[in-house]
């Protein structure tokens, strides 16, 4: 079944009907469309799937996803067009240009957590590019997932962009086929099963994995904007988010403040009982439920730590005196804990996180311009 499917794609690609700029952009116009008309739908599927509220869910899976396939309608004939270049002694007699092709059958792999975006954005790009595209949903979103198959073909060409579903054999079926590119969003030890599988035909892979993401915040900087920023950046999608702040490394002096600041703005953007709000999710299923809570296991609890198994709720939790080597410090997090180990400088910050796995983000909170040898991250979050 997969080896048709992706024949069917291969065949369909083959026509070069999706070479046309104009079929390229009527693609991407149709998935607008279907992203317009099914917008009660998709909101049903992700709160079903991760309790995302009705702004969430546009905030943050559909209004990115619309703007990206405006801004490459926008601009595609410009991105696409031959470009010059300089001729010199080896090439003087020739027409020198770069030409844009596109590179055949792209799958792309999609993860959970944003179960529209993550999967879809990719798709956006691919078919900009005039490739065909498996399209496989993670089916953890069932919901999501499910919406997807049944919509997509409503709207966009079916043989050039089929969508699979399914789990570990069926993804595992799909890798056993060339592509000419794959585009994978996940955990990183499936990042590894993935790139092998691509080795076997020498295919090119974009690897959007996750990792630990450190935040620090020094002593003298502004610890409202820093808490308020954070609070938002760790606890939205219910800390389901591959850049949420993983953990906080600060000056012992300030981690009271932050705390306070931290269960103040908590309490202002979900109310006083967050299970109870529209605004925070859940986990996305119960053998993320208790991965999470097994990392709650044994820690001190500053904010939070209620949870409640049969609806999968974790609340807004803020560990402190948390060891080094604690289980929470050892995985990426994924849920909505926050730790917060003290540091006498940036000096043993840096050394905290260089003995680490290297970070994905990076975020420091402080009035020098640079920390780490980096730029500040000074915005992330509203600034409100
Ligand atoms: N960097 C980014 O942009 C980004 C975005 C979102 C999520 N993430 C990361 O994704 C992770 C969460 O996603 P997840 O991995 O739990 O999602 P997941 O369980 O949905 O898996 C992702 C995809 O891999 C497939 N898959 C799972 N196991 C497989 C196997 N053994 N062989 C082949 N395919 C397999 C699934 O079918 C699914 O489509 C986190 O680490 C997060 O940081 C990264
Ligand atoms: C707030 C939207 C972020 C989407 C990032 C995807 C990674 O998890």
């Amino acid at each position: 079944m997969m080896k048709k499917i992706v024949d069917t794609a291969r065949q369909a690609f083959a026509t070069a009907r999706s070479r046309s700029l104009d079929f390229r952009i009527k693609q991407l116009q149709a998935m607008k469309t279907m992203i317009i008309e099914n917008d009660s739908e998709i909101r049903k599927a992700l709160k079903a799937d991760l309790h995302k509220s009705e702004c969430a869910a546009y905030s943050y899976e559909m209004m990115g996803l619309l703007a990206e396939i405006e801004l490459i309608i926008d601009n595609l004939h410009k991105w696409a067009a031959p470009q010059h270049v300089k001729k010199n002694l080896t090439t003087m007699g020739d027409d020198v240009y770069i030409n844009y092709e596109p590179l055949g059958v792209v799958l792309v792999i999609g993860a959970w957590n944003y179960p529209l975006v993550v999967v879809l954005q990719p798709v956006v790009g691919a078919i900009a590019a005039g490739n065909a595209v498996v399209i496989k949903p993670s089916e953890v979103a069932e919901h999501t997932a499910k919406l997807l198959e049944k919509i997509v073909p409503r709207y966009l060409d079916k043989e050039l962009y089929p969508v699979v579903n399914g789990g570990v054999p069926e993804t595992t079926k799909l890798l056993a086929e060339r592509f000419d590119h794959i585009f994978y969003t996940g955990n990183t030890s499936v990042g590894k099963i993935i790139m092998q599988a691509a080795a076997k035909f020498l295919t090119p892979v974009t690897l959007e994995l996750g990792g630990k993401s450190p935040c620090y915040i020094d002593k003298d900087c502004d610890i409202d904007i820093a808490s308020r920023r954070i609070t938002w950046g760790k606890f939205v999608n219910c800390g389901q988010t591959c850049i949420a702040p993983d953990y906080v490394l600060c000056d012992k002096s300030i981690q009271g403040k932050l705390i306070e600041k931290i269960k103040e703005t908590l309490k202002e953007f979900y109310g006083e009982n967050p299970k109870e709000s529209q605004d925070y999710e859940r986990i996305i299923n119960q053998r993320h439920f208790k991965r999470v809570l097994g990392l709650l296991q044994g820690e001190k609890v500053a904010i939070g730590g209620e949870h409640d198994e049969s609806s999968c709720y974790i609340a807004p939790t803020v560990l402190i005196d948390v060891k080094p080597n604690a289980k929470v410090m050892q995985e990426e997090i994924f849920g909505p804990l926050l730790p917060i180990i003290t540091v006498k400088d940036v000096d043993e910050a840096i050394q905290f996180i260089n003995q680490k796995e290297k970070p994905l983000a990076l975020y420091a909170f402080a009035n020098d311009k640079k920390v780490f040898g980096y730029p500040c991250v000074q915005n992330l979050g509203p600034d409100c």
